[in-house]
Formats: C-alpha cells, structure tokens, sequence
C-alpha cells in the first residue's frame, strides 16, 4: 500500500510522519501538496495522512482554514470512496473541522500548550502504550447524544490512561471528554487522534509504541 502525506502551510510533523513510514515501517510515501488536489494515483486501499503541526498558523481555531485547502476536498471523496484517511493532532482537528470525524478539539483545560509523554489504552495491545502530545488544543469534546453513539459503534480507539492502563481523571492530560484520545468513523476507514504515533517508531527515539498504532490501523 501506499501513503500520501499532506504538507499545508505550518506543518510540522509531515517529515516526521514520512520518516515514520519510509525508514521504520518500511512503507512507500508521497509527500502531497494542500494547493494540489489530484488523488488519482491513490487507490482506496492507499492511505493518506494529515499530520500535525500549526497550519495557518492556529488562526480563528487549530485546523479551521486547512479544511478550506483544495487537497481537502479531494481527501474528502477519496474518504467517501472508503480510502483510509488518518489525522494525527492537528489532522485530527482538521478532520474534525471537515466533519469527516464527529466532536470538536477544545483549548487544553489548563489553557497551557502541554508537549510530553502520556499513555493510551486502546487499539492494537493489551498493555498502556506511551506516545507522545504536543497540544494547546486537544481537549476532545462532544454532546452526549454523539459520544454514546461513538461508543455504542467501538469508534473510540483510544483513551488516556495511566502506565497500568487505567482509565482515570488523573491520567487525563487536556480534560478530554470520556479520555478520549482518539476515534475513528463509523464506517471505520478515518482515523484521528492527538497524540504523535510518528514519534515514537524508531529505537533511537526509545520508543517503539507508535508502531503498534500505525501498523493496527493502517496496514
Ligand atoms: N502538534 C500539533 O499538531 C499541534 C496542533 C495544534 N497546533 C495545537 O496546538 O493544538
């Protein structure tokens, strides 16, 4: 398979993610332009990502213009045609933005940009896995009527947790609703969540964790 990752203007994670995928899972990349907006050589058995970073610089909200990006619609049909679409942090709020994935992100509860490790229970592996976030606006938030539909239809992937894996306020970095860290779609084929699998692949960075998150929803 093979994956497109997007670069809007302010992405900061585009690299990294390509690294990810390239170097430690060994996986054909094309980096994608947000102006350019052919899909064509994408199969819906391919995969594009959204990656994180500050596009447009987190005016008005986090993710709020790149949605305008002409890349955006096409990614829209090509999600619509069932290909797998992933958003990582400020893909998450793009997608959240586009109404490709419920709920919206939320400035963290303390109202301070939090970078460090957390863990997360959910797809992929019994134990908590660590992986890095690196927010102002990650608290995930929606009505009740739509998080009981989420959870009714297991499209919550992932949740903060401690290093046990238990599921408490404590381990809740952003004052995310429920701890949710992540979801996917109904139909399961678009991804998001805020914490950064691409950062943790490699045996340099200590930390294979984000591996287990790629491979269980992407290949
Ligand atoms: N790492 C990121 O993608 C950051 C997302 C966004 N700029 C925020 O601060 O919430």
């Amino acid at each position: 398979m093979k994956f497109g990752v997007v670069v809007f203007p302010g992405s900061n994670c585009d690299r990294d993610m390509q690294d990810a995928l390239a170097q430690d899972l060994n996986q054909e990349v094309v980096m994608l332009w947000h102006k350019d907006k052919d899909l064509s050589a994408f199969a819906t058995s391919d995969c594009i990502i959204l990656p994180g970073g500050f596009s447009y610089g987190d005016y008005l909200r986090c993710g709020a213009i790149a949605r305008f990006s002409p890349m955006m619609q096409s990614v829209i049909d090509f999600a619509g045609r069932g290909g797998k679409v992933l958003g990582v942090c400020n893909g998450f709020q793009i997608l959240c933005e586009s109404h490709l994935l419920p709920g919206v992100l939320l400035r963290n509860a303390n109202q301070q940009f939090i970078c460090k490790n957390i863990h997360l229970s959910g797809l992929g592996s019994d134990k908590a896995l660590k992986v890095p976030i690196a927010h102002g606006e990650g608290r995930f938030f929606a009505e009740d009527k739509v998080l009981d539909e989420l959870e009714k239809n297991s499209q919550v992937i992932y949740r903060y947790c401690d290093e046990k894996g238990a599921i408490t306020p404590e381990s809740n970095p952003n004052g995310a609703i429920r701890n949710i860290a992540g979801i996917r779609n109904r139909e399961g084929n678009v991804f998001g969540m805020m914490p950064h699998p691409e950062r943790a692949c490699s045996e340099a960075l200590g930390n294979l964790d984000g591996r287990v998150i790629l491979k269980t929803l992407l290949m």
